[in-house]
């Protein structure tokens, strides 16, 4: 990985930098809270962060949308939520702005962010995120959707119908896959039998490309040619980063039971996207390491602010979890 040759400014480094630490510290602080009984579940995002921060920052980040799935803790981080929003809607409390604690945890949403809420089936963003481009475009609204998935959700149908629409109205969609090589215990050989995930684009007629989702830079790079394409309207593009998923699937599995910790352990040794990241900035001199302990601590004092906070806000009143859904005659409750 090599910074400066990049051509991104020092600035823009170091902020994808600081989102990074973030979404590994956070997410870390996520699971011990599971643990400790505060927090009912997580779903980790820790190995991916490498690949969501290079994609995010490549959008504008002011103006597009992001449609992102359940491990996208960094994509909501860079794209604006704050800290202490995503700990309300993990700790379920009726601040979250998120649902107003309605949805489980890590099913992201966020108005103000322009983040639709999700839905627990997996890939249902696909044509949602082709709907809002298609909405966009009628309305000559020039924004980007970034769109994700997992690799195991890759094998609905929703993925094929919201690409297949999105190539045929040339619309503006950046569809992104995080191939971990898992869906929760499932491997590839149970999955699909193509070479890589990114070649089943040639089938809907749009470009795809495959990049080491360790590498930043690339990712940064893959992704600015693909929102480049979708603003000159020539249509979507699909992206497969190939990334290492660290922990079980959720705080409900224990991944013991089916996978080898050997390659695991090696990943997180040698091939860790943070550390990479780390190294390059200080090989390169854009930080050194007193000041990424400095910002380290920055960010844990933010970290512990928002437990405390989201700690002691009150739960959602009873009669709340009524509003926004159909009563027996068909309208909305207090809608
Ligand atoms: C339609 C549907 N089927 C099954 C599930 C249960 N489920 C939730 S996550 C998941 C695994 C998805 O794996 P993948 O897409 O590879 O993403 P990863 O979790 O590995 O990042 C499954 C099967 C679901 N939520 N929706």
């Amino acid at each position: 990985m090599e910074l400066k040759k990049s051509g991104l400014e020092k600035t823009l480094l170091i902020k994808m930098y600081r989102t990074m630490k973030t979404s590994r510290l956070l997410d870390e602080r996520l699971n011990l809270l599971n643990r400790a009984g505060k927090v009912g579940f997580n779903i980790s995002g820790m190995g991916h962060e490498g690949a969501e921060i290079g994609c995010a920052y490549a959008f504008d980040l002011e103006r597009d949308y992001a449609l992102p799935y359940y491990r996208d803790l960094g994509i909501m981080l860079a794209w604006g939520v704050s800290v202490r929003d995503i700990m309300l809607g993990s700790f379920g409390k009726a601040e979250d702005p998120g649902s107003g604690s309605r949805q489980m945890p890590c099913h992201w949403g966020n108005k103000e962010h322009r983040i639709p809420t999700g839905s627990s089936p997996v890939s249902t963003q696909y044509p949602h995120a082709a709907g809002i481009a298609y909405g966009a475009k009628l309305a000559k609204d020039p924004l980007v959707v970034y769109c994700s998935t997992g690799d195991g959700a890759s094998n609905q149908g929703d993925f094929h119908e919201g690409l297949n629409f999105a190539a045929v109205h040339k619309l503006p969609v950046v569809y992104v896959i995080y191939n971990n090589r898992l869906a929760i215990s499932v491997g590839p050989e149970l999955q699909y039998a193509a070479a890589k995930l990114s070649d089943r684009a040639v089938g809907y007629g749009m470009p795809g490309e495959t990049i080491d989702g360790n590498d930043v830079i690339a990712v940064y790079q893959a992704t600015e040619r693909a929102v480049q394409r979708a603003k000159a309207g020539e249509g979507p593009t699909l992206l497969e980063f190939e990334v290492v998923r660290y922990t079980s699937h959720s705080t409900d599995d224990d991944d013991k039971v089916y996978r080898d910790q050997e390659p695991l352990e090696e990943a997180k040794a040698h091939r860790d996207p943070v550390a990479l990241y780390e190294q390059a900035l200080l090989a390169e001199g854009y930080l050194t390491s007193e000041e990424m302990t400095a910002i380290s601590k920055e960010i844990k004092d933010v970290i512990n602010a928002a437990t405390e906070y989201a700690d002691q806000a009150p739960m959602a009143a009873p009669e709340e979890a009524l509003r926004y859904v159909y009563d027996e005659q068909g309208g909305l409750t207090n809608g």
